[in-house]
């Protein structure tokens, strides 16, 4: 785990001590879209997207790039779970795990191929232009944007996550979501004081309690369609009770004990081709093999049992 400074690689942990033990997500720093008049035109085969398959923010970009039928114009590489001194690396011996642009050992060259003085964390999605071998976009909530729209023409795939009409209800959920729920387990899995850790934790389970009774009146978290909204929430749902319950301490309940949204994220999870972005092994292992602070041992849980694939009843 570390983090680049002027295009150098420092492995060191987050900094809470100066946050009161509060844990910090770092704003994204390549924020550019894709659109017929911008520099990043939409085009076949020309983007790329680094993912983890353990992380939930680059989940949800893995999730697009099924539901708009992009697999066959946007190439993908992996990097390998366990995320140690080195932060995300490549195994140039493993087709899953290779950078098949080129073959990099760690995902922090891409950083520095894109600019080379960078500062800042080495995240993951990251949106990669082949053509002027760049970084158009590392931010998870835009990439998603990009995907739901611009290469519309290209794939004559509509469907609409974001549609105008539920927009300002949309990004109301997902500013409670984001901050209570899918960072929320983040900040209490980092805090470094038991304060820092309860404040998450309380605001992490009063969003559950407004989310299962959300979904308690409502198919789905905003009108009655899948939107933006229900993809957010399920990437980390879909961790919670194998990953967060246990290595994040958010154990108050699992997401089994709320019946709707256990119905709901079993709906969810078994929509058209989302289950094959699911990878449990994978989730499991990066957190607790990479996150030595927090599990020294490096052992990592063989359950939960959870079984997805159960009837979901939510029509
Ligand atoms: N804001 C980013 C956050 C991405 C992010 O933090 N990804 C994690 C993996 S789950 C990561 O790469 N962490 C490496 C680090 O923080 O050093 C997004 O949503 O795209």
């Amino acid at each position: 785990m570390g983090l680049l400074i002027e295009g150098q690689w420092h492995d060191q942990w987050y900094d809470t001590k100066s946050q009161g033990g509060r844990f910090k997500r770092q704003e994204s720093e390549f924020r550019h879209t894709i659109s017929p008049d911008g520099p990043f035109k939409p085009e076949s085969d020309r983007y790329h997207l680094y993912v983890s398959m353990a992380c939930p923010w680059a989940h949800r970009a893995l999730i697009f790039r099924k539901l708009k039928d992009l697999s066959e114009h946007i190439s993908v590489s992996v990097v390998h779970p366990n995320m140690l001194s080195n932060g995300w690396e490549f195994r140039q011996d493993d087709g899953f795990y290779k950078d098949h642009l080129y073959d990099f050992e760690f995902a922090h060259q891409l950083y520095t191929k894109a600019k080379s003085d960078y500062t800042g964390r080495v995240t993951v999605p990251i949106l990669w232009d082949k053509q002027s071998q760049t970084i158009v976009n590392n931010e998870s909530s835009e990439i998603i944007r990009i995907f739901n729209s611009a290469f519309n023409e290209l794939t004559g795939n509509n469907h609409d996550y974001y549609p105008q009409t539920l927009q300002s209800e949309i990004d109301a959920v997902n500013e409670r979501i984001y901050h209570t729920v899918n960072n929320g387990v983040y900040k209490a899995g980092f805090a470094t004081t038991q304060d820092a850790y309860k404040e998450a934790f309380n605001e992490l389970f009063d969003s559950l309690d407004w989310i299962e009774q959300r979904l308690s009146e409502h198919r789905y978290m905003v009108g009655d369609q899948i939107t933006e909204a229900d993809w957010r929430l399920f990437t980390t749902l879909v961790r919670f009770d194998a990953v967060y319950v246990g290595h994040f301490k958010c154990n108050k309940k699992r997401i089994v004990d709320y019946p709707n949204m256990w119905a709901y994220l079993r709906e969810l999870y078994q929509h058209a081709d989302v289950a094959t972005t699911v990878h449990m092994d994978q989730i499991k292992r990066h957190y607790y093999y990479s996150h030595t602070m927090i599990n020294p041992t490096q052992v990592i849980p063989e359950g939960p049992d959870l079984d997805f694939w159960a009837p979901h009843d939510r029509d």
